[in-house]
């Protein structure tokens, strides 16, 4: 990580309750996948192009019901008044206050329609999506759905890389099952067949289906993308079914121990989605030059996840803008260096293989 980011998280490291520091760093099973989405990109290099620049990069990008100042969205991610007491609203706020998309997780310690409500008091126009799982209950789902409608959201991504729970072993040593007295998943109150007042558990399912996403996908007119996508062969399926984006990603590290780096199945999902609609990739991207060296591979834009833990338990809603501000530079800067002007000019040609001449 930059000396920022890497700053943030050893003051993140040494400020969270060590069983919460576990949950938000750790990976299933030996973490093998939580290294590789960070080595991967370590293993290209990129080929700058010179004599073609310009001093004012554009970095804006066009996405489903949104557009970002940057190509850099913050990823779902559980539980963030684990983190830090104002939770989901100092990242709502520092999201919006970047000019990107918050993915608002499903798991959210704050209800979403408060998100929305956090990141528009800084920016009317500020774009949250809701991560949505689907329900085995589909009354359930499609109840979620509503919620993150009426909130205000412009996109749902659903996460299908979850049939089951992946094994953290970190969380298993740690007894870290459960959210703490006075913490709950407020999406999930006074849900149907739930406890009035109360909260649903979130459930996994091996039992869902396309035929459940296309339901979703039929339920609502917002923009639907599916996130967990590491088979070219399910990116075609996702074009096929209507589907308005996909989000290559390995959910971190946290799911399956034996798949590729995030970045390793970029190439391929890319190329089978052949522009039809926008590629997102999430996993492992710590610096402004691994957004750049994955929108050359293909991605339309990037999310960060654990860096925006770091950040908000490190400073709160300051601590996220310093993470999404040094993104920005750093990307900025790296695009300098590699002649582009924006992020178009950041093509396949540019890649090349480290440790080997091409
Ligand atoms: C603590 C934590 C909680 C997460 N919770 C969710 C979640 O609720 N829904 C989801 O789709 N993905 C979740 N993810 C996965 C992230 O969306 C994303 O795929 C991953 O964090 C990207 O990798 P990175 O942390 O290396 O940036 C979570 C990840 C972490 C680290
Ligand atoms: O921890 C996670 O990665 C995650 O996705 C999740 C799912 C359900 C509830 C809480 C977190």
């Amino acid at each position: 990580m930059s000396p920022g980011l890497s700053d943030l998280h050893d003051r993140a490291r040494a400020l969270l309750d060590p069983v919460h520091y576990d949950y938000f760093a750790g990976g299933a099973a030996d973490e093998v996948v939580l290294g590789e989405n960070e080595r991967a990109f370590g293993r290209l290099a990129l080929l700058p192009r010179i004599l073609r620049g310009t001093p004012v990069r554009d970095l804006a990008v066009a996405l489903p019901g949104a557009r970002a100042s940057m190509p850099v969205v913050v990823a779902p991610t559980a539980f963030h008044r684990l983190a830090h007491p104002d939770g989901e609203l100092a990242t709502a706020r520092a999201t919006a206050a970047a000019g990107t998309v918050l993915v608002s997780s499903m798991a959210s310690t704050v209800a979403v329609g408060a998100v929305v409500a956090a990141a528009r008091s800084v920016d009317p126009a500020a774009a949250v999506w809701f991560q949505l799982y689907l329900q085995p209950d589909p009354e359930v789902t499609r109840c979620l759905v509503r919620r993150a409608e009426d909130a205000g959201c412009t996109a749902l991504v659903v996460t299908a890389d979850s049939p089951v729970f992946g094994r953290r072993e970190r969380d298993v040593r740690n007894g870290f099952d459960d959210l703490p007295e006075g913490f709950a998943a407020e999406n999930m109150r006074d849900l149907p067949g739930g406890p009035p007042g109360g909260t649903r558990d979130i459930e996994m399912s091996a039992a869902l289906s396309w035929e459940d996403l296309d339901r979703v996908r039929a339920s609502t007119a917002l923009p639907v993308l599916l996130k967990g996508v590491l088979h070219p062969e399910d990116a075609r399926l996702a074009v096929d079914r209507g589907l308005d984006g996909v989000v290559v990603s390995n959910h971190g590290g946290r799911q399956f121990d034996a798949v590729p780096a995030a970045l390793d199945a970029l190439p391929r999902v890319a190329a089978a989605v052949d522009g039809a609609i926008p590629v997102l990739l999430d996993g492992g991207v710590r610096r402004g030059s691994d957004v750049a060296l994955a929108l050359a591979l293909g991605a339309t834009a990037v999310g960060v996840g654990r860096p925006v833990l770091w950040g908000l338990a490190a400073d709160g809603e300051q601590g996220v803008r310093q993470v999404l501000d040094l993104l920005r530079d750093e990307f900025d800067h790296a695009l300098a260096l590699c002649g582009g002007r924006d992020l178009a000019d950041l093509t396949r040609d540019l890649v090349v293989t480290r440790g080997t001449p091409w």
